[in-house]
């Protein structure tokens, strides 16, 4: 099971080094714009080998040696501005190296399942679609998982249940249109109020990207873990449901867009788009999601 990493950078490495820990990966590329750094970096987890039951093969490559990959992973990036509060400053120049890369990727790997990573995550996502000409199932975005994620979090701590029990899902643009779907949260089969307490908390997760960024640099072990998560249930067929951006074509009326939904995870990769009944004012913020994601896609295409 091959799995190529492009842009071993804060993400790219914690995501390597997690599939080599859960021995999800048999062989791993990292693919960097820097080939020595990515040298170093396959060296460095080539040298844990002997602590690991199943040895794992790192390397470094260009895009050519992607071939034969299960999985490609997107985390490549121009450098992130400090005191960044919005992801789509990054569209551009991102939109600029997804261009110069994913058509190769599409050409030595036309068998892959493509993760993007990269930010603007929703907005890439669908350029990736164009750019790789992949079908819809095998490509998407982490998009709100990460988000869902730090939201249960903080929910288990509220409810004390476990975060893994909580089916609780953030939806929409990973960004500033993301949005609780609190309508269809529940733990054991009881549904999760919607509170003021809640609504708290959800606005609380939605920072934390930014938070995290402004205090330490970067954001790596949440989203690194997330995205392993994605990989491991592609390459184990686990066929786990989380909230991954893809191509939503007429949910709640809205096409031509990538965005959040709960989806089913396999070998295929998206193995089924799920489409929960939301309420009214859950429509109407992942329609306002919908409209802010296709002005970034306007404004990079
Ligand atoms: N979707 C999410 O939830 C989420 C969370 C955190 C970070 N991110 C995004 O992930 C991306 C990476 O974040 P990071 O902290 O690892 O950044 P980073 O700067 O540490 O890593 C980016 C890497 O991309 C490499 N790169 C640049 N051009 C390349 C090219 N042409 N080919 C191959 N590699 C190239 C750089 O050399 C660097 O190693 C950013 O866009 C960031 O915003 C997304």
């Amino acid at each position: 099971m091959k799995v190529t990493i492009v842009g071993p950078g804060t993400v790219g490495m914690v995501l390597a080094y997690t599939l080599m820990l859960r021995r999800v990966a048999r062989e791993i590329v990292l693919v960097g714009r820097n080939r020595t750094k990515a040298e170093g970096e396959a060296l460095d987890l080539m040298h844990a080998q002997a602590f690991l039951q199943v040895p794992v093969r790192v390397r470094a490559g260009e895009i050519e040696d992607a071939e034969g990959s299960e999985v490609v992973v997107i985390c490549a990036s121009v450098p992130t501005p400090e005191g960044i509060t919005d992801r789509n400053v990054l569209a551009r120049g991102n939109y600029k190296l997804m261009a110069g890369l994913l058509p190769g990727i599409a050409r030595v790997a036309p068998e892959a399942k493509l993760v993007m990573v990269s930010n603007p995550v929703d907005a890439l996502t669908w350029q990736a679609l164009a750019l790789t000409g992949f079908p819809p199932e095998r490509v998407m975005g982490t998009g709100t998982l990460v988000d869902s994620i730090r939201f249960r979090e903080l929910l288990s701590e509220m409810l004390s249940v476990h975060p893994d029990d909580l089916r609780a899902y953030i939806l929409g643009e990973h960004g500033e249109h993301q949005f609780p779907a609190m309508s269809v949260a529940q733990a054991g089969g009881e549904r999760i109020d919607d509170t003021p307490e809640r609504r708290v908390l959800c606005e609380r997760a939605k920072g934390f990207g930014i938070e995290v960024f402004r205090k330490k640099g970067n954001t790596c072990y949440a989203i690194g873990l997330a995205a392993a998560y994605v990989v491991e249930s592609i390459l184990m067929n686990e066929r786990r449901t989380m909230p991954l951006s893809v191509r939503i074509d007429g949910y709640l009326g809205v096409s031509g867009v990538c965005l959040s939904v709960p989806v089913v995870v396999g070998k295929n990769g998206v193995e089924r788009c799920l489409k929960p009944e939301l309420n009214e004012e859950e429509k109407n913020a992942f329609l306002a999601a919908a409209e802010a994601v296709k002005k970034v896609i306007g404004e990079i295409g």
